[in-house]
């Protein structure tokens, strides 16, 4: 497809002032038939021939000091260098060149406009923390990462901006290119905005899912099927300042804990939180995507040395972050059991 016919199609998407709106509001928004089909497909296709030619790799991801590797998750880093050539990448050459840098254009531009029409906050103002900017860096491009899931891959559960420099993700979109996706074959994204039921979204094909990577709790369910994707991962200019990391005494001057409910859910401060908030889940997620399925029973546990090492880490960094704010923390674990109770 030439760039200027993908433009227009691209052009055509529904980006729209709604959509940016609910972004704003409830920090994510699915968007389904967000490529054009035949694109799409060609997309699907031109992936498949690259994972066969051997250009994907595995997935390998750090927790604590220790880099582990996600069985069933193979990807190919499109921004990164790469030795691919023009008609080996494809359709994702047209990702990489066109798709990635319209759209960071497209959402600065929504991400704009919408300043007239909301009141909003910028990132790391104070202020009520209702509605905070992307506040996108259009110089950089986004970052684009491919991934194939081939059946049983997970993701525990996570944020794709981890506090502290150099992280600069502000905005996360997803999009799916799985034409057979059913009930029951699972690799659902599941998002947990902070004290909020969880969203759970089928991979459907041409479906983008886009939310902050600030403050965005979110994994993905094991896949019982093969399972295809890319992200694009916009930079901000307003990033992980000193107050979207660090808790202050000032901060923590709340009347009420759903004041303090209030504070976390629309601030990336949550991340510093998070973990003690959500301990067994993160911890459960984390081994159940270490699990290699398919493989010889006996053998599809990571060591168990390595797994006690990881439960410990997980442990001590819980402890840490409970002694400085237990009762907080505590009242906050009341309220996610009343939530999931309730769903
Ligand atoms: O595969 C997905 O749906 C999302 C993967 C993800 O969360 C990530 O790469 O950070
Ligand atoms: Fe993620």
């Amino acid at each position: 497809m030439p760039a200027n016919e993908l433009a227009s199609n691209f052009d055509h998407l529904s980006l729209t002032t709604d959509a940016i709106a609910k972004l704003h509001n409830e920090y994510h928004v699915i968007i389904d038939e967000f490529l054009p089909s035949d694109f799409a497909n060609r997309l699907l296709h031109d992936a498949e021939a690259l994972y066969t030619k051997g250009y994907f790799t595995q997935h390998y991801f750090q927790f604590g000091g220790s880099l582990l590797k996600k069985p069933n998750v193979y990807e190919l880093d499109l921004s990164g260098p790469t030795t691919l050539n023009d008609s080996e990448m494809g359709a994702w050459g047209d990702v990489l060149s066109d798709v990635g840098p319209m759209f960071v254009r497209k959402m600065d531009d929504l991400d704009r406009s919408s300043v007239t029409t909301t009141a909003v906050e910028t990132a790391g103002e104070g202020g009520t923390g209702q509605v905070r900017r992307l506040s996108l860096d259009i110089i950089s491009p986004p970052a684009i990462k491919l991934q194939i899931n081939s059946g049983g891959g997970s993701f525990p559960w996570h944020y794709d901006n981890q506090p502290g420099p150099p992280n600069k993700r502000s905005l996360t979109c997803v999009v799916y290119l799985n034409p057979k996706w059913s009930d029951g074959d699972g690799g659902e994204i599941v998002l947990w905005p902070f004290l909020d039921k969880q969203i759970i979204i089928p991979p459907l094909h041409r479906r983008a899912v886009l939310f902050y990577s600030d403050c965005m709790l979110h994994r993905v369910l094991p896949s019982n099927e093969r399972r295809v994707c890319f992200t694009m991962w916009c930079n901000g200019t307003h990033m992980n300042t000193k107050n979207d990391v660090a808790l202050s005494k000032d901060q923590l001057q709340f009347t009420s804990y759903d004041e303090a409910q209030a504070f976390f859910a629309s601030r990336p401060l949550q991340r510093v939180i998070s973990r003690a908030v959500h301990s067994e889940e993160y911890l459960g997620s984390l081994l159940e995507c270490l699990v290699v399925t398919g493989e010889k029973k006996n053998n599809n546990q990571i060591p168990k040395e390595e797994e006690d090492q990881l439960v410990k880490q997980h442990e001590s960094s819980v402890m840490g972050i409970t002694a400085k704010l237990r009762p907080l923390i505590e009242e906050f674990r009341r309220r996610k059991v009343r939530v999931v109770c309730n769903t």
